[in-house]
C-alpha cells in the first residue's frame, strides 16, 4: 500500500474490497488468515444475503485483525465470489458452502500461488489442492469460464455477438466514479482537491459530472464529501439523469427513487428548482435519500413512500409531470463487477416476477405525464427482456408516446457516445462494461406525443430550450453523437436482502 493509500485508507473499518491488490505477488498467507477466511466465507457462501454486507459484519467482529490481515482477506472474499463457477468446478464434488476452509485455501492459492501458502497451513490439504490447481482454466467448460450461472450464461450468449468480452468486463472489479455536485465544485476543482490529498482522478470520458478513481479511499469520511461535493455513481449511472434532461422550474417524479443516486443527479441539474417527486415502495432504502438531499443542498425533492406502483398519490399527479424517470427494479446484471455474489443470488425465476413489476410500473407511471412530457425507461440490466422488450411492449399498447433517440439527446449537451453504438443499439441507450467501461445500463426515452403534433417527426423540441448545461457550454449544433444499446438494469428480488444488492448496484 503506497503512503498516499494509506493516508486515505482507514484501517479501522473493513478494508476496501474493490481496492488494487498492493501485494505483488509477495504474500505470505498465515493460518490466521486462512481460519479467519474460512469463517467469514461460511457465512458468505450460503448466499442470503448481500456479501459486502456480510463481510462489513464479520470485520466488526474481528477486531484482533491488523490492516494487512483484513486486505487480504477481505480481497480473497471478492475474488471467490467473482470466480465461484471456476472454485466450484476445480473442487467438485466438494460443494465451496460445504468446505469454506479448503474454498478460502484454494481462492488464496489462485490469487497468490500455492507456495504463498506454508505447508504448516496446508497441512493435509495440500495434495487435494495442488489437484484443484492442475486444469487448465480453458479445460472448463465455457460457461464456468464466463462466470455467470447458466441461464444468464444462455439469454447472453444469444443476445450478444461479443458476449466472450462482455463476460471478461463483467469479471473485473469497477474503477470508483464520483458525480460531482456542480451546485457546490467543478470536477475541476474536485480532481484538484483529491490531487492534494495523493489521490489520482480523472474526468469520466462521457458524464461531465463524472470524477473516476483507480483506489477506493474512505471517502465518505472526507470533507469534499461531508460537504456534499460529491457523491458515489457510476458514470453509466449519472447519464440516466442526462436523458430525462430536466428544466428548471419543471415538475419531475422519479418513480423508483431508492436511495436516491439519480434523483441528486436530477435534482443538481435543475439547480434545485422545480419539485421532484421522489417514490419508492421501500421505505428503508427511501429514508437513505433525506441525508443525501440535505449534504447535496437541495432543496426541490419530495421523497414520498408509496405501497405500489397503484398508491392515491400516483394517481393524484396524473398528467402532472413534464417528466418521469422509471429506474425500474430489474436483475442488476449489469452491475456484476462491483456485486458480484449478485450473480449467484438472483435466480431466473426471480426474472419473471421482475418482469411483471417493470411493466406494471412503466404502464402507472405513464399516466403522470402531461402530453409532450418525457418519460426516461431505465435499467442495470443487460437483458433485452427487462430493456427492449418492456418498451416495445409498452409502444405497441400506448399509440401516444414515441420513442426518442437517446444518443441525439446526449448529443445535444455535448455528451458524445461512440456512433457505432447508435447503429448497434438504435434509439435505445446502452452502456456496457466491455464497450464503455461503466456499469452496464439501459435507457428508453419516450415522449407522450402532444395531440396536434402525433405523427409529426421525432424532433425534441424541449432540447433547445434545455437548461441542462451542456459539456463546455455546448448547446445546440452539436456533432451528432452515438445510439442506443443493448445494456440492461435489474432489480427487486423478492426479499430485502435482494434488493439491498440491486438497489448497491445501481447506486
Ligand atoms: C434500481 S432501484 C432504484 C435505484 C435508484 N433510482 C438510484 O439511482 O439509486 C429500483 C427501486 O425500485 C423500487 N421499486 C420496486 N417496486 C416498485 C414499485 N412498484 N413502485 C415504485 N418503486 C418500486 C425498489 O424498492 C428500488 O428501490
Amino acid at each position: 500500500m503506497s503512503p498516499e493509500e494509506r493516508r486515505t485508507h482507514d484501517p479501522k473499518k473493513a478494508p476496501n474490497p474493490r481496492m488494487k491488490s498492493t501485494h505483488n505477488g509477495e504474500v505470505r498467507i498465515t493460518s490466521l488468515i486462512v481460519d479467519e477466511l474460512a469463517k467469514a466465507l461460511r457465512k458468505i457462501l450460503k448466499l442470503d444475503g448481500p456479501a459486502d454486507v456480510l463481510m462489513s459484519l464479520y470485520f466488526k467482529n474481528a477486531r484482533h485483525l491488523g490492516p494487512r490481515e483484513r486486505t487480504i482477506i477481505a480481497e480473497a472474499i471478492y475474488y471467490t465470489m467473482r470466480h465461484l463457477s471456476m472454485i466450484t468446478w476445480r473442487m467438485a464434488p466438494v460443494c465451496p458452502a460445504k468446505a469454506p476452509k479448503l474454498t478460502g485455501l484454494l481462492t488464496l492459492a489462485l490469487q497468490y500461488g500455492i507456495d504463498s501458502i506454508p505447508d504448516s497451513t496446508l497441512g493435509r490439504e495440500k495434495e487435494p489442492l495442488k489437484n484443484m490447481l492442475r486444469p487448465k482454466n480453458s479445460e472448463a467448460p465455457k460457461e464456468i469460464q464466463a462466470e455467470v450461472p447458466k441461464w444468464l450464461y444462455d439469454k447472453a450468449v444469444v443476445q450478444y455477438t461479443d458476449h466472450k468480452a462482455l463476460f471478461e468486463a463483467m469479471q473485473q472489479s469497477a474503477p470508483l466514479d464520483l458525480r460531482v455536485n456542480t451546485l457546490k465544485a467543478t470536477p475541476d476543482e474536485v480532481i484538484e482537491e483529491l490531487t492534494q490529498h495523493g489521490v489520482q482522478a480523472e474526468k469520466g470520458q462521457y458524464s461531465p459530472e463524472c470524477v473516476r478513481l483507480n483506489i477506493k479511499p474512505a471517502l465518505t469520511q472526507w470533507p469534499i464529501y461531508k460537504e456534499g461535493k460529491v457523491d458515489v455513481q457510476d458514470e453509466g449511472s449519472q447519464l440516466i439523469a442526462r436523458l430525462v434532461q430536466p428544466k428548471r422550474g419543471e415538475m419531475v417524479c422519479d418513480f423508483c427513487a431508492g436511495a436516491g443516486g439519480k434523483t441528486l443527479a436530477l435534482g443538481a441539474l435543475m439547480k434545485s428548482t422545480g419539485r421532484i417527486y421522489a417514490f419508492d415502495v421501500n421505505e428503508k432504502r427511501l429514508a437513505g435519500l433525506t441525508p443525501r438531499m440535505r449534504r447535496a443542498g437541495l432543496s426541490n425533492i419530495h421523497p414520498a413512500v408509496i405501497r405500489n406502483e397503484h398508491d392515491l398519490r400516483v394517481k393524484r399527479l396524473y398528467g402532472k409531470m413534464d417528466r418521469v424517470l422509471v429506474d425500474a427494479p430489474c436483475s442488476g446484471t449489469g452491475t456484476y463487477r462491483r456485486n458480484p455474489d449478485l450473480k449467484w443470488r438472483f435466480g431466473e425465476e426471480e426474472l419473471d416476477r421482475i418482469n411483471e413489476i417493470q411493466k406494471s410500473v412503466i404502464r402507472s407511471a405513464a399516466k403522470m405525464l402531461k402530453a409532450g412530457g418525457r418519460l426516461v425507461y431505465a435499467t442495470c440490466s443487460i437483458l433485452q427482456r427487462e430493456n427492449q422488450d418492456v418498451i416495445n411492449d409498452f409502444l405497441a399498447e400506448n399509440p401516444d408516446f414515441r420513442l426518442l433517440n437517446s444518443y441525439e439527446i446526449l448529443g445535444k449537451q455535448g455528451i458524445e457516445i461512440s456512433p457505432y453504438q447508435a447503429q448497434r443499439f438504435g434509439d435505445f441507450f446502452a452502456m456496457l462494461p466491455q464497450l464503455n467501461g461503466t456499469d452496464g445500463f439501459f435507457g428508453a426515452v419516450l415522449e407522450k406525443v402532444k395531440p396536434e403534433s402525433k405523427r409529426k417527426a421525432p424532433k425534441a423540441e424541449e432540447d433547445k430550450a434545455s437548461d441542462v448545461p451542456a459539456i463546455e457550454q455546448k448547446e445546440e449544433g452539436q456533432p451528432e453523437t452515438g445510439a442506443p444499446a443493448e445494456a440492461v438494469q435489474a432489480d427487486k428480488p423478492s426479499e430485502e436482502a435482494k434488493e439491498e444488492v440491486t438497489e448497491q448496484a445501481k447506486a
